[in-house]
């Protein structure tokens, strides 16, 4: 019985990986990497096993890239501020625990990043639709069914799959992909500094 599960599951995950569209996961990338650059703050969010993955991202792209000498991300995951979300659920509404911490933090040249599977969790929804009204630059990466996220973002990966542990698989896929590919192009930044 596992082992059936195990073939099925690895074989919806590796054609998952292989429909992914990889120019936006470009755009993805140089969006990242630009924001140094643009002086841009990036913020992650998303629920659940999304919101564990938001502060991993944070942790791979504010620590693990970096490089001596090599400029830096300014890069938060708002799933980490623990006593302002249970503040905003407890006293507003837990679909407000991301957008009230937008209202302190969110420049119009800043960028939003949502991870999601349904695309459609509300608190992210009411972040996205801020960001948007400022003219922050919004990205979502989306299992399937796409939900309301997509359409208020400037790039979206629809990740084709409904399974949530598949989609949540690609929202850290894509994050170890980019970050160690940005670690490597900041090595070879920081050599070419060095010299
Ligand atoms: O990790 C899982 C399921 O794998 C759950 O905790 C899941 O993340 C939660 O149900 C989330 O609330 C789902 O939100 P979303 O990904 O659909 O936006």
């Amino acid at each position: 019985m596992f082992r059936s599960y195990y073939s099925q599951y690895q074989a919806e995950w590796l054609k998952v990986i292989q429909q992914l569209d990889i120019n936006i996961i470009e755009k993805i990338y140089e969006t990242i990497k630009n924001s140094t650059e643009k002086n841009q703050q990036i913020f992650v969010l998303g629920n659940g096993g999304s919101a564990s993955s938001a502060s991993h991202w944070a942790c791979d792209f504010g620590k693990g890239v970096n490089v001596d000498g090599v400029k830096r991300l300014k890069i938060l995951s708002l799933t980490d501020q623990i006593p302002l979300m249970t503040a905003y659920g407890n006293d507003i509404n837990y679909s407000d625990i991301f957008v009230e911490q937008l209202k302190n933090l969110l420049n119009p040249e800043d960028i939003v990043i949502g991870l999601s599977v349904s695309g459609n969790s509300e608190n992210v929804v009411r972040a996205f639709q801020y960001a948007k009204d400022l003219g922050a630059q919004v990205i979502s990466l989306v299992g399937e069914k796409e939900g309301r996220m997509k359409g208020l973002s400037d790039i979206s990966l629809v990740i084709p799959s409904n399974d949530y542990g598949v989609v949540e698989d690609v929202h850290m896929y894509v994050n170890h992909v980019i970050s160690q590919f940005l670690k490597k192009e900041n090595e070879r930044q920081g050599a070419l500094l060095a010299e």
